[in-house]
């Protein structure tokens, strides 16, 4: 077993890793970012790198996987890397950084590492059949993490560094500098490419080649670009595997007798925990090609709305009954429906880049038998790349925007609102007992599965903003903390969606009633009774708002505030930022 028990008295926890980045940059640093974004800095010294050719012909071939590609099959920069060593006729390695000091910096949870070191444990082993070593190293702090880069791959003799590029700004001024060392060394040509979504950051502008900032428009302008030059849906081609004399090289050699960590110090699962997400979101690209199978090909199931193994039944269906009623099928009608387990839950496997979003819009076009993909509002098939067009949309907007990944809100006219540090009911949100129970299923949902359900984290975001007028930076920091499928793109976009204070976001006046949303997301109250056991008993409609003494009966919490009260307290807030 990879991980360590709740008593370890040596265990050492995130908060005991001293390091404290600043994470709300001031309105001037994070307007001179927007006005140049580092991914255009970025690209513009991949062209440079482009022409570099190393000093002498190296003796290998480096890919540097990262966080958000953890795939073999359909990776765009391991497959460059790959025809690169079949070119040079030398090994093709694999580099894995572990940074405690950036997951910090981005609040990663211990899940989403856990979940990193567990597909990283399932490639290495993949791997070293094609006698491809897999090798990670971790580094802190992460400051001078370029630089060792740098020396690994002087030390493998390595000619060439590929990668496929990640959007944070930090990772981008990263890997900025690691192209500027590799340019000043003459010694390594650097190629990152970009991979993580369907369609490249900076190719969807508008005419006066802007970027969208409105999600409607930009699904308008997306949706041609599928048909571009190159296909952006072609399947990249698999590595090929190294030559058998790899294992005589004595430098190379070692690295397939390396493992991969069995925790990050500071991110360790307790055990219970650990075993719930393993039963939950298991590992490898297998898993997530049989997750998108059972969305494409089975009908929902309310018995696997909760924290269980969604693969243990409904895949293997009949064919029949699969096109007419399976869940992408009914997507358009049922995905906001929490009570039936409606969507894909691919979300940690798209995060991670253990499948990537083209293979998912590929899977699509294959199931409809179309030569065209299908992004309409009236099919299920097209509801859903409508979602995965959502994923883009925010990788797009945080390329473009690098304020939204500083801490800043998209609409800086925001940034004023008066907040609520009330600690108690911040506490109450995290911990699931605000006393309003969609709320508190969404948040116990999460804080079991590591994972919630869209229109639920719709609903408990709008809720910790405006009705406890907190600052959804605590709530964007919690999700990252506990969700498997953290993603600061999706999250942020999630959050400032919610706040109203990002791009397209739902008008401030604009106020879920958590209870009339209960109603509609889940009719049955199955999903409340499951997460909130208190409420299991608890028959009919009472269920999406217990009278007090019922409440006060079964052990459950009353709501701090009235609904419509603090509403008027959200929209005076709004309306006149910086007034009480
Ligand atoms: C406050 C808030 C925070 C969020 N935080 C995250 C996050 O950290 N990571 C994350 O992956 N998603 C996040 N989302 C988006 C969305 O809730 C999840 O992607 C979705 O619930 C995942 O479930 P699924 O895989 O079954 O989705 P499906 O409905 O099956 O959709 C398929 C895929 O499309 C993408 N997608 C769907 N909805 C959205 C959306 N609204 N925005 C962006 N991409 C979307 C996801 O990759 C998803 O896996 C957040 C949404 C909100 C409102």
């Amino acid at each position: 077993m990879q991980v360590s028990t709740s008593a370890s008295p040596t265990k050492k926890t995130r908060r005991d890793i001293k390091f404290l980045p600043n994470k709300v940059a001031t309105v001037e640093n994070a307007t001179k970012a927007d006005k140049n974004p580092p991914l255009f800095q970025l690209e513009h010294v991949l062209k440079i790198c482009s022409k570099v050719q190393p000093a002498s012909k190296g003796e290998a071939v480096v890919y540097w996987m990262r966080m958000e590609d953890l795939r073999i099959h359909d990776n765009r920069a391991f497959s460059l890397a790959s025809a690169q060593a079949v070119k040079d006729n030398a090994p093709l390695l694999v580099l894995f950084v572990l940074s405690p000091q950036d997951y910090i910096a981005h609040d990663r949870s211990a899940r989403r590492i856990d979940f990193t070191l567990r597909n990283l444990r399932v490639m290495k082993d993949t791997l070293a059949k094609q006698h491809i070593p897999l090798y990670t190293i971790t580094h802190s702090p992460r400051t001078t993490l370029p630089d060792r880069v740098l020396s690994v791959l002087a030390e493998w003799k390595a000619s060439h560094l590929f990668a496929n590029i990640e959007y944070e700004v930090d990772e981008l001024r990263r890997d900025i500098k690691v192209c500027e060392l590799a340019n000043q060394s003459g010694q390594v040509q650097c190629t990152f490419v970009h991979d993580k979504c369907v369609i490249n950051p900076g190719k969807v502008t508008t005419k006066e080649n802007k970027a969208y900032a409105v999600y409607s428009p930009f699904l308008r302008a997306w949706l041609p670009h599928i048909t571009d030059k190159p296909d952006p849906l072609a399947c990249a081609p698999d590595p090929k595997p190294n030559d058998l004399s790899i294992h005589k090289l004595a430098i190379y050699s070692g690295l397939f007798d390396s493992s991969v960590p069995a925790f990050v110090e500071g991110f360790e699962l307790k055990l219970e925990d650990a075993e719930q997400m393993r039963t939950c979101w298991k590992e490898g690209e297998d898993v997530a090609h049989a997750m998108l199978s059972r969305f494409l090909h089975t009908r929902s199931r309310a018995s696997q709305m909760g924290a269980v193994d969604p693969l243990t039944e409904g895949v293997k269906e009949p064919q029949k009954e699969q096109s007419k009623n399976s869940r992408v099928v009914k997507y358009k009608d049922e995905r906001d429906r929490v009570n039936a387990d409606t969507t894909s839950r691919l979300s940690p496997y798209l995060a991670a880049g253990i499948i990537s979003g083209r293979a998912c819009i590929r899977a699509t076009m294959e199931l409809s038998n179309a030569k065209k993909v299908d992004a309409s509002r009236d099919t299920g098939i097209g509801r859903w790349v409508q979602e995965i067009a959502w994923r883009d949309f925010y990788v797009h907007v945080l390329a473009h925007f690098p304020r939204v990944s500083m801490g800043r809100p998209y609409q800086e006219k925001f940034s004023n609102v008066q907040w609520e540090t009330n600690e108690e009911h911040l506490q109450a949100w995290k911990d699931g007992r605000t006393g309003v129970p969609i709320v508190d299923a969404g948040m116990r949902q999460a804080n079991k599965m590591g994972w919630m359900h869209n229109r639920v984290r719709m609903i408990v975001a709008m809720y910790l903003v405006k009705d406890l007028m907190i600052d959804w930076r605590l709530g964007e920091k919690y999700f990252m903390e506990i969700l498997i499928d953290g993603d600061l793109a999706s999250n942020n976009g999630g959050w400032q969606w919610s706040a109203s204070t990002g791009v397209d976001p739902v008008p401030y006046f604009r106020i879920f009633n958590p209870y009339i949303q209960s109603h509609k997301a889940d009719p049955t109250g199955e999903y409340i009774r499951y997460f909130v056991p208190e409420l299991a008993k608890v028959k009919g409609k009472e269920v999406h708002e217990p009278p007090s003494k019922v409440a006060e009966k079964l052990g459950y919490p009353t709501p701090f505030v009235k609904h419509s009260e603090a509403r008027d307290r959200a929209m005076r807030r709004y309306k006149t930022p910086g007034e009480k």
